[in-house]
């Protein structure tokens, strides 16, 4: 991890703005370090000989009243610009981490005028703040310092509110509430680490703001005081001799635009680190490996969608995680293919491809990946928003919540169909009868939390018929609602397939599910597809070992309740843990040697039968040979 993360920095770095930040803020640090070390006593050397001089070879900057090197004094003030601006900051940062956070620990009633106050504190300039509280802390170093902190303050508090909002909503904090977890544990161990990184983010950038603040305040005489100086007082004693000598003014300015720069640079930085630290990983993984070979099965000319070979890649810490592994099938014009297999096996990530949203830095690759017979990488937005339906398993995560539901089905054929809004709505009014939501032209003025969860499940198949459907691509349709709910949307998907000719992928956890919608199943193993079968001959049918494994654990009515439940013995590798030859070996009783060092291709078994195993189990449905694979081979 940590090898990792710096991989990710180093790359960072290398960037242009990531090797300006780098240089600039080195720079500074350096300076802020070495600078009163080297040259304090020179830039405090008072030259009655030399008072108020222009720049020459003795003085590059000049000199100042007293006849001290304004170069010296350029560079040593550096340390104490830098560390009060950082100070300011730090305190900005915390009272902005309390205030942000207090609101959830309160009682209800104060952290509502908690929030109240900060809300108007961010109302106000940030400049106009820190002026109205430096005339309170009093004037000089100290309450200038505390003036900036608090003034920034309230946009962290704002900031940490709206973060922490955001990540309390999360189920895991719902979890760690519901267990018992105390609020300021929870604010502790759940809430703060999770918003760590745009606070962090946000300081170093703040952190250039509160050097300018600073700057301001010296300059107007509230700030640090003499003897002390920083670039704000600088800048003031240089403006009193502009004319004389316009550096002196000048290079106090400079600095503090070079330091200003450094910070918003780093914070720049940051931020690409933390956003697209991603990217930078995906170099780090290095080349892509290349998918195992599955033999292609040779797809109809009117198949709708075509899939051969499909890899779905991440980066990972150690090089690239593949859970999607030369996956190959065609689905037919109307035909209903169902996917099972145990969580984890690319089910979803193989629908996710087909329906082009893997986001990067995933990657997809395939050596044929067609819809509608043209390249899945060629079909406009409009085409796929038209042809291809997608069902997701939480309904109610898919519709925008603060939309009427009527609205969002009918931004599909304002987008794709060019109807007018009023159009587009009775289409959607239409479409929401069509699937068999009660009261339709009411239901669409709604909101999806008016809907029940089946209700909603229905409107969004609704909002695939919007188009003209091809393929219905339905994850996990049905595993949030009760059974009598399942069979009405499963109901409502066979339907769709009669009425509009859409093709089915269904991919479900349920195989008592998938052979009573599908046609065709395929079973997939550790990201591969290990048996593609018709449903009719089922059970009996099922040739590999996990297949037989998998029917073995369904359950139904006639299943002998004295019997212990069939359990498939051991886990299912993780996606970075495959190992050589049959990933399913290490659970299967009938695996040799010859499985755990050769992976089998999916190859035909019959029409319409493909197996990827070295001993499938024989049955009474025709089959190609009557010997074993690895007999055959022999
Ligand atoms: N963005 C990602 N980065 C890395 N690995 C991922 C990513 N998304 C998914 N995976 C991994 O890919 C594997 C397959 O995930 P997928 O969601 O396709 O499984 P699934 O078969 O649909 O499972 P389930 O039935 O539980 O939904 C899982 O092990 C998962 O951890």
């Amino acid at each position: 991890m940590a090898r990792r993360r710096g991989s990710v920095w180093a790359a960072a770095v290398r960037t242009p703005v990531g090797a300006c930040s780098a240089l600039l803020l080195a720079a500074v640090v350096v300076l802020a370090v070495l600078a009163p070390i080297l040259w304090g006593d020179a830039a405090a050397a008072i030259d009655t000989d030399a008072i108020g001089q222009g720049p020459s070879g003795a003085h590059p900057f000049g000199t100042d009243s007293l006849g001290r090197d304004l170069l010296f004094r350029t560079l040593v003030a550096t340390r104490l610009s830098i560390g009060l601006a950082v100070l300011a900051t730090a305190i900005g940062v915390v009272a902005g981490v309390v205030l942000g956070t207090l609101p959830a620990v309160l009682p209800r009633w104060a952290g509502r005028l908690l929030t109240a106050v900060v809300n108007i504190a961010v109302a106000f300039p940030g400049l106009l703040l820190a002026l109205f509280l430096a005339v309170i802390f009093g004037v000089g170093t100290q309450g200038a310092v505390l003036a900036i902190g608090f003034a920034v303050a309230p946009a962290f508090a704002r900031l940490v509110q709206t973060l922490s909002a955001s990540v309390s909503g999360r189920d895991f904090v719902a979890a760690a509430r519901v267990s018992g977890v105390g609020r300021i544990r929870l604010l502790a161990r759940h809430v703060l680490p999770n918003i760590g990184e745009p606070l962090v983010v946000n300081a170093t950038i703040g952190a250039g703001s509160a050097l300018l603040a600073f700057a301001g305040l010296s300059f107007l005489g509230i700030g640090v005081q003499a003897p002390d100086y920083d670039w704000g007082r600088l800048l003031r004693e240089g403006l009193d001799g502009i004319y004389v000598n316009p550096v002196a003014a000048l290079a106090p300015c400079a600095a503090v635009v070079l330091a200003g720069l450094s910070f918003n640079l780093a914070g720049e930085t940051v931020a690409a680190v933390v956003g697209l630290r991603t990217r930078a990983t995906r170099r780090a993984a290095g080349p892509l490996p290349a998918p195992r070979p599955s033999a292609a099965e040779t797809p109809d000319a009117g198949a709708v969608l075509v899939v051969e070979n499909l890899q779905v890649a991440f980066p990972g810490p150690g090089g690239w995680i593949v859970p999607v592994r030369g996956v190959s099938f065609s689905v037919r014009a109307g035909e209903a293919i169902g996917v099972v297999g145990e969580s984890g096996s690319g089910k979803s990530l193989t629908a996710l491809a087909v329906s082009r949203l893997i986001e990067a830095p995933g990657v997809v690759t395939a050596d044929r990946l067609e819809f509608g017979g043209k390249p899945l990488a060629d079909a406009s937005d409009r085409e796929l928003g038209t042809a291809l339906a997608m069902v997701f398993q939480d309904p109610m995560t898919s519709f925008n919540p603060a939309r009427r539901v009527g609205r969002q089905l009918a931004e599909v054929s304002e987008q794709h169909h060019g109807l007018s809004r009023r159009q587009a709505f009775a289409r959607a009014v239409d479409r929401l009868a069509a699937v068999r939501v009660p009261a339709a032209a009411r239901r669409a003025r709604q909101y999806p939390h008016e809907f029940s969860g089946g209700m909603r499940q229905r409107a969004m198949i609704g909002m695939g018929l919007m188009g003209e459907p091809k393929l219905v691509i339905a994850d996990e349709p049905t595993t949030a609602l009760d059974v009598t709910v399942q069979r009405q949307v499963l109901r409502l998907l066979a339907r769709t397939r009669e009425t509009e000719g859409a093709a089915i992928l269904l991919i479900s956890h349920d195989i008592a599910v998938v052979s009573q919608t599908c046609e065709r199943m395929l079973v997939m193993y550790a990201g591969r597809v290990v048996e593609d079968l018709p449903t009719a001959a089922l059970p009996d049918a099922a040739r590999h070992p996990y297949t037989r494994a998998l029917l073995a654990t369904t359950v139904d009515l006639e299943t002998d309740r004295e019997a212990a439940l069939a359990v498939i013995p051991g886990r299912p590798p993780e996606p970075d843990q495959v190992p050589p030859g049959c990933a399913f070996a290490a659970r299967c009783p009938l695996a040799s040697d010859r499985c755990r060092a050769e992976d089998p291709v999916l190859a035909p078994m019959a029409h319409g039968h493909r197996v990827a195993c070295w001993h499938p189990h024989e049955t009474a449905v025709t089959v190609l040979s009557g010997q074993s694979r690895e007999e055959g081979a022999a």
